[in-house]
């Protein structure tokens, strides 16, 4: 906590926008016992600022100064309180509905969805007119109006830390369900309740400012809202006494800037995806390569990749994860990419489709596929190569499918962005495609939750050849599956694959899998593609000595010292992808 403290300070947003906040509430904690009394009519109506008033007379000669530092005191304090108010009542509502579910689930969904549908205004001039006025008035409508939203928020939050394991766990363990959210929830939600808080608050500040203005808050209070209100019934835009309303003015836009910052900066701590990442080069690709020879792609390669490196840009400046790597990859060939984890086989496969995230940029080489030179294709003809002639499996089956839609819709959307035709025709496309990767046609109407990981997986598959590409790269594709599916899965590929003929990248650190699978298997090492051969030559004759390291940290490999083996796994595995795969195309690295 003290550290998390610590690291808000540092920010630069934190920093701004906290000082200007802490400065406000100072004003409003001690500055009316230093200014004159607000209410009081102390000069002549009207007059500009002076010595005697610094900041001019309101149209009935009151102090602005007065009024405005005195206004920050009630506004600041309903605006806070509303806020705290909110995000309790938005949370409590949310957490228990997202949480126990069922019943009081829908209850409690139904009484926020009919809140959310009332108009806060109406809600807010009803409420006003029944309730005492004050302070205390303002807080009860602005909270009454507000709260809804927040309990969406907290009720979905609640929803997915939900099915987390951690709290299965103590459900197991027998806590109490106020036990749960207390200790096992709540604390997991501490970012979005401290934003919550400021985003509330925010709302607040605006809403008393609005109402008062309209003349639907105490009119005699001293607050912003009312300065604004009297400004206007003073006729201070027509006299052009600009000096009644642009203090006020300034004061709530810069506790609307500061909130807003800290607001940013807790979502940027809490989540730093969400930092601006140091720019990558203008330039995000570049030709150069180091020789003539190496400009052009090897005579029948479907994949040429040459001196190809890519920098991620850190805080600390730029770091390279793909150093000079040249590989090729034959029509129909299955060319495995091994290596430890972080060694840069995710990014060298996201560079093939040039799905290199805004941080990382290719700074030297080229991607020659099948005459295309796809380190120099434009924004549009990138659209167009991608998926119809190099597609993706991801690694994750559970994230890569979308949940608000069925399987259909999903093809129809990849079909239709590559011009296809109808509806009708994508569903059937989709149907032979699942039936194609070993599903029910039928699944075409599933949503994915549906489906179990492998079924995921196979959709994956099946979407990834939609298009029938030349080339699918496959990242980690079985990492998340047991060995029964991930076998099923990888004999339907090397069949799909004998069938049309694609090829495939395979990326996985499971060596032994790819020994079993690959044409030939790359090993990258820090970046760096350390050895490339024949998947029949690594496990038998490998080089270099980090492949070595890594296939002696498979002891059923053939390490004559090894341990009794367990059963082999390269037998099993061979022998479960039928047919035989076809022998290494020769003469490259
Ligand atoms: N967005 C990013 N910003 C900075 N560095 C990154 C980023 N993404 C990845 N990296 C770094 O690039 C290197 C290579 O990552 P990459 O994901 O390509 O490795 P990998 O071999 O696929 O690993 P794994 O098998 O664990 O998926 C790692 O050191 C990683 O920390």
């Amino acid at each position: 906590m003290r550290d998390t403290l610590r690291r808000l300070l540092r920010q630069r947003k934190a920093a701004v926008g906290g000082t200007l906040l802490l400065g406000f509430l100072l004003v409003a904690l001690v500055g009316p016992w230093f200014v004159m009394d607000p209410t009081e009519l102390m000069g002549q109506p009207h007059q500009p600022p002076s010595s005697a008033h610094w900041f001019g007379t309101t149209g009935q000669g009151q102090d602005v100064l007065a009024q405005t530092v005195v206004g920050a005191r009630e506004t600041l304090a309903i605006g806070f309180a509303v806020g705290a108010l909110v995000t309790l009542v938005g949370a409590l509502v949310g957490i228990t509905a997202g949480y126990l579910g069922r019943r009081v689930d829908d209850a409690l969904t139904l009484t926020t969805n009919i809140f959310l549908v009332i108009p806060g205004l109406p809600l807010a001039i009803v409420l006003g007119a029944y309730l005492p006025s004050g302070p205390f008035r303002m807080v009860v409508v602005l909270t009454f109006a507000g709260w809804a939203w927040n309990a969406r928020v907290f009720r979905a939050e609640a929803l997915s830390l939900r099915g987390r394991d951690f709290v299965a766990a103590a459900v197991v363990a027998g806590e109490s369900h106020l036990r749960i959210i207390t200790r096992e929830l709540l604390p997991n939600m501490a970012s979005l309740v401290a934003s919550s808080f400021i985003g509330n608050t925010l709302y607040a500040v605006g809403a008393q400012v609005g109402l008062e203005f309209l003349g639907l808050g105490d009119v005699g209070s001293v607050t912003w809202g009312t300065n604004l209100y009297w400004a206007g019934n003073d006729a201070a835009l027509l006299t052009r006494s600009w000096w009644i309303f642009v203090p006020t003015g300034i004061c709530i836009a810069l506790v609307g800037f500061s909130l807003t910052l800290l607001s940013s900066a807790i979502d940027e701590l809490t989540n730093p995806s969400l930092r601006a990442p140091p720019k990558a080069p203008s330039a995000a690709v570049v030709h150069a390569v180091a020789s003539p020879e190496q400009e052009a792609a090897t005579p029948g390669a479907l994949l040429s990749v040459r001196e190809l490196s890519i920098e991620y840009m850190t805080q600390a400046g730029p770091s390279r994860v793909v150093d000079q790597v040249s590989l090729d990859i034959a029509p129909g060939e299955v060319f495995g990419l091994a290596g430890e984890s972080g060694s840069g086989k995710s990014t060298l496969g996201s560079a093939l489709l040039r799905l290199l995230p805004s941080s990382a940029a290719i700074t030297h080489g080229r991607i020659l596929f099948d005459g295309t030179d796809v380190t120099a294709l434009s924004p549009e003809a990138l659209r167009a190569f991608r998926w119809s002639r190099v597609s993706m499996v991801f690694q994750s089956a559970m994230s890569a499918l979308n949940p608000v839609l069925t399987l259909g819709e999903q093809f129809h959307d990849t079909l239709a962005a590559h011009g296809g035709n109808s509806r009708a025709s994508s569903y059937a496309r989709a149907r032979e495609l699942l039936s194609m990767v070993g599903l029910k046609p039928e699944l075409v109407d599933a949503w994915p939750h549906q489906l179990s990981g492998g079924m995921r997986q196979r959709v994956g598959i099946a979407l990834a050849l939609a298009l029938e590409p030349r080339l699918v790269v496959m990242d980690e594709p079985t990492t998340a599956l047991d060995v029964v599916v991930q076998k099923e899965l990888l004999q339907r590929v090397v069949e799909l694959k004998e069938r049309l003929g694609f090829a495939v990248l395979f990326i996985t650190h499971d060596l032994p899998l790819l020994l079993a699978l690959a044409d030939r298997v790359g090993i990258l090492q820090a970046g760096k593609l350390v050895e490339v051969d024949t998947a029949q030559r690594l496990r038998t004759d490998a080089r270099h000595p980090y492949t070595r390291l890594l296939l002696s940290s498979f002891p059923h490999l053939g390490a004559a010292d090894a341990p009794t083996p367990s059963p082999d796994v390269l037998e099993q595995a061979t022998s479960a992808l039928k047919p035989p795969l076809a022998a290494s195309p020769g003469g490259r690295r």
